[in-house]
């Protein structure tokens, strides 16, 4: 039993952001939300954490409705990092890590050397020791947003959000990322863009259009050239090359640009 939503309804200024989606993310595996821009991830990943509520549906965590477990209960069980997650004070990469042990520690008390092991192995696992005492406005885009996952890690929590973790981060730290999160067995819903990577590492996927689930499954069963081309407006060729028979996406050109290439411009082939 982990987290799920069940008929999510979600408004925002008079529009349906989230019209019934019902998501139930394999416990202890990799889940990636998928989905173009404006489909609604991020909106559905706020509600599956509690801090936007849905307008009807329920999310519940181990079966019981969210909306009525004490706070603190789940943010020691639920971790999340937010797009553009930033901090306005004066802190150290380290001190923005120590935040996520905040949920498991006594109010007023001090660290433990278990919270502190907790900060050291998450700078480690998102390879920032040598940044630990780096105050937070002279780090990187990429360096922040290690320091932000690093934030959760410290958390050690059983559900894992992350809403397109991978952004700003260099090829390699996108898979030692994602690496990562398949090594910690904790169920985990990710928002990426990146259709290969997605394959590469998830176990399972949801795809949202216009704030609906359109598909969810096993990569193999979801990543097919035509969901992509509905759901994407791109042209794309679908193999499983050997050894893992994982789907990998070769984009031929996108669909508007097609139309265009029909009416004399060119397509742009990937
Ligand atoms: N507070 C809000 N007020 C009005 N509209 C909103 C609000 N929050 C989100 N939306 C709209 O809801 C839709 C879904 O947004 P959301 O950020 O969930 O999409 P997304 O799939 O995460 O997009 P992206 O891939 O671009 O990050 C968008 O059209 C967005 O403009």
């Amino acid at each position: 039993m982990t987290l799920a939503a069940d008929r999510v309804v979600r408004t925002a200024d008079g529009r349906l952001i989230l019209d019934g989606v019902s998501v139930a993310p394999p416990a202890g595996a990799v889940t990636g939300l998928l989905g173009p821009n404006g489909s609604g991830k991020s909106t559905l990943l706020r509600v599956l954490c509690g801090v936007l509520a849905p307008a009807s549906g329920l999310v519940t965590l181990d079966g019981h409705p969210l909306d009525r477990l004490r706070r603190g209960d789940v943010a020691r069980r639920v971790a999340v990092v937010e797009q553009q997650a930033d901090t306005l004070v004066e802190l150290t990469a380290a001190d923005v890590v120590r935040l996520g042990r905040i949920p498991h520690r006594r109010p007023w008390s001090p660290p433990s050397r278990a919270d502190e092991r907790a900060v050291l192995d998450a700078l480690d696992r998102t390879d920032l020791t040598d940044r630990a005492d780096r105050p937070w406005h002279t780090l990187s885009g990429g360096e922040r947003q290690r320091v932000q996952i690093a934030r959760a890690l410290a958390q050690e929590p059983r559900e894992l959000l992350l809403d397109e973790p991978t952004n700003h981060l260099d090829i390699q730290h996108q898979h030692d990322l994602l690496h990562l999160v398949r090594l910690l067995r904790v169920t985990a819903l990710v928002a990426l863009h990146d259709l290969n990577l997605a394959a590469m590492y998830c176990d399972h996927l949801v795809v949202l259009r216009q704030g609906r689930v359109v598909a969810a499954g096993a990569p193999s069963d979801v990543l097919t050239e035509a969901l992509v081309a509905d759901v994407y407006g791109v042209r794309v060729t679908v193999t499983t090359p050997e050894p893992d028979g994982r789907p990998h996406i070769r984009v031929l050109g996108t669909l508007t640009r097609a139309r265009e290439g029909r009416s004399g411009a060119r397509e742009h082939r990937g």
